[in-house]
């Protein structure tokens, strides 16, 4: 979708992820509201994290790992997350052998994520003292457990297979993290390359602000949400109500405390070369950097 009234050079492209944990950052967003030309693009994390990376694209919801190993290059947006106090419901990682035995076998993770299968390593590694093999693989439970004792899946994909006659243990990485940290765990930012803030800071202001928007119009009333998850992916309005009750869309300073250890974890673990700065899009006002921080 581009917008026609250009005073930009070119158009602003912006990434969306397409699974329901940000819907309520991007579901009132629209790029026609935006006086500035810009283009919407859908798709999953770890797509949105590459061309991100290769400036295909100019700002976007990302995972945050994905933010952490390029942050020289990006603004963090201020106040937006995907982030959760314990149970996420999404981020799922399911067992055919008993823990134990999987802290030392296969697994195999999702190639749609960067922060969970990095949280993953620093659960089994650091947490619970084991060393897997791990092997990427497309998100499907079924095939994934064929030749491992354990499967990770996120976004929508952990969701469908959570409702599944499945059978195994199912660990939600949210609430592990969560008990042996005590904190938050921020699982996706919204990140702007550094050279698009600068060349194009109108833009890129006025879209922060189309999104700001949107969550604020989202959390005042998550029921058009909750009925478009029900529509395009299924379950019941309760599933979805408390689903989108356990995220939080916020990045204020306790969430930013956990992402902070996680990185430390990360960088430990050599996941990381260096631990990131969360450095924000300078020259907002200040009423928009603090609106809905917690
Ligand atoms: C809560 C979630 O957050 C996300 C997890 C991500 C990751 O692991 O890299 C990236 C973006 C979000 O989709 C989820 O996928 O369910």
């Amino acid at each position: 979708m581009t917008n026609n009234n250009e005073r930009n050079a070119r158009p602003i492209k912006l990434g969306r992820i397409s699974y329901a944990n940000s819907w309520p950052v991007f579901h009132h967003f629209d790029p026609a509201d935006i006086p500035y030309a810009m283009e919407l693009h859908s798709d999953l994390p770890a797509t949105l994290n590459r061309k991100l990376r290769s400036g295909d694209i100019d700002m976007a919801a990302i995972s945050s790992y994905a933010y952490g190993v390029s942050s020289d290059s990006y603004y963090v947006l201020p106040n937006l997350s995907v982030s959760a106090f314990g149970k996420v419901q999404s981020i799922l990682l399911f067992l055919k052998s008993p823990l134990e035995q999987a802290i030392n076998g296969k697994i195999a993770l999702t190639t749609t994520s960067a922060t969970s299968v990095n949280l993953l390593k620093i659960i089994m590694e650091k947490f619970y003292g084991g060393k897997p093999t791990y092997e990427d693989a497309e998100p499907a439970l079924e095939q994934m457990l064929e030749n491992a004792d354990a499967a990770l899946l996120i976004g929508d994909h952990a969701i469908r297979a959570s409702w599944t006659n499945h059978g195994y243990r199912v660990l939600d990485l949210g609430e592990v993290w969560n008990v042996w940290t005590g904190h938050w765990m921020t699982f996706a930012l919204w990140a702007v390359h550094k050279d698009t803030a600068h060349r194009y800071p109108e833009a890129v202001h006025s879209i922060y602000e189309g999104l700001l928007r949107s969550k604020a119009k989202s959390y005042s009333d998550m029921g058009p949400i909750v009925a478009k998850a029900t529509n395009q992916i299924g379950g019941d309005s309760g599933y979805w109500e408390r689903y989108f009750a356990c995220l939080r869309h916020d990045f204020g300073p306790v969430q930013q405390a956990g992402l902070r250890l996680y990185f430390r974890y990360a960088k430990e673990l050599g996941l990381m070369e260096n631990e990131p700065s969360l450095l924000e899009l300078p020259g907002l006002p200040v009423t928009d950097t603090l609106t809905n921080r917690r």
